[in-house]
């Protein structure tokens, strides 16, 4: 079993947990269930771009950054100009929670993308209900059938969707499902190995009705410069900033960086 496996094995689970202790229909009580969503995929179009990340720690790098407050870091990158912010909510593989969706809703006006691991429409709701904007389908563990199925629900709610893939297999069964953006993982989640060629392998592929994000292993400016030569418009970035001291800080330097050379 590869990484992956064990955490949609592990998924599976905490959502049959979670659909037993809380029903749908005390989702959709929330009073941010009620909320209009602000399309992250918009705001990519008209902004720096940077989807900045809040990754505590990761499969690939164990701990990033333990001690920081999700209300610092969220309210740090909106001041820095990102376009989007990305909170990771499972909580066994990368430290996170709903709670620190919850706490990042609170703390910032700007998208906020959740960054889990769909597998069950009931997640998606929960996504709405907790203050997301947009939610991640990551290409690789679900059918193309799913990928329909929870892309309709989060458009349904008016939430974007984010469609995650790494290879060419990966992009042909997601060209039919109704997402916003596809993103190009540049890390294999299953080796761990990065790669920001995968990017601009996959770039002339992705049709122009998707906004094209590139994520992972992205560590300066110039990288992104590159790659908006190949058509991206978003670019995820997580460790690069978590692993400051002051993430937001980080982000505002990066982003100031890249608007003197793009
Ligand atoms: O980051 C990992 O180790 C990882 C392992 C298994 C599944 C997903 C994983 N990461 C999720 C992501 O896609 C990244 O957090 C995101 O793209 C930011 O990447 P980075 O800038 O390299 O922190």
């Amino acid at each position: 079993m590869n990484i992956l496996d064990k955490i949609i094995a592990d998924k599976h689970k905490e959502v049959e947990l979670k659909k037993s202790l809380i029903p749908v229909s005390q989702l959709e009580s929330s009073v941010l269930f009620e909320k209009k969503c602000t399309s992250l995929a918009e705001n990519i179009r008209n902004g720096s771009g940077i989807i900045a990340e809040h990754k505590r720690r990761s499969p690939s790098k164990s701990v990033i950054n333990q001690g920081l407050n999700v209300q610092d870091v969220a309210a740090g990158y909106e001041m820095a100009g990102v376009s989007g912010i990305s909170v990771l909510t499972d909580g066994k593989y990368f430290g996170g929670s709903l709670e620190d969706l919850l706490f990042a809703r609170a703390s910032v006006n700007i998208p906020i993308l959740r960054k889990e691991f769909m597998i069950d429409p009931y997640q998606v709701i929960e996504a709405k209900a907790y203050g997301a904007d947009a939610i991640l389908l990551i290409a690789a563990v679900l059918s193309e059938k799913q990928l329909n199925y929870l892309a309709d629900t989060a458009k349904e709610l008016g939430m974007d969707v984010l469609l995650e893939v790494h290879n060419q297999d990966e992009l042909q069964k997601s060209l039919e499902v109704k997402a916003d953006m596809i993103g190009v993982n540049n890390r294999n989640l299953k080796t761990f190995e990065v790669s920001i060629d995968n990017s601009k392998i996959l770039a002339d592929k992705i049709p122009d009705r998707f906004v094209k994000v590139s994520e992972s292993g992205i560590s300066n400016t110039a990288a992104i410069a590159d790659l908006k030569g190949y058509g991206y418009q978003g670019f995820l970035v997580g460790e690069n900033f978590m692993k400051t001291d002051d993430p937001g800080s980080a982000a505002k330097k990066f982003i100031t960086e890249l608007k003197s050379i793009v």
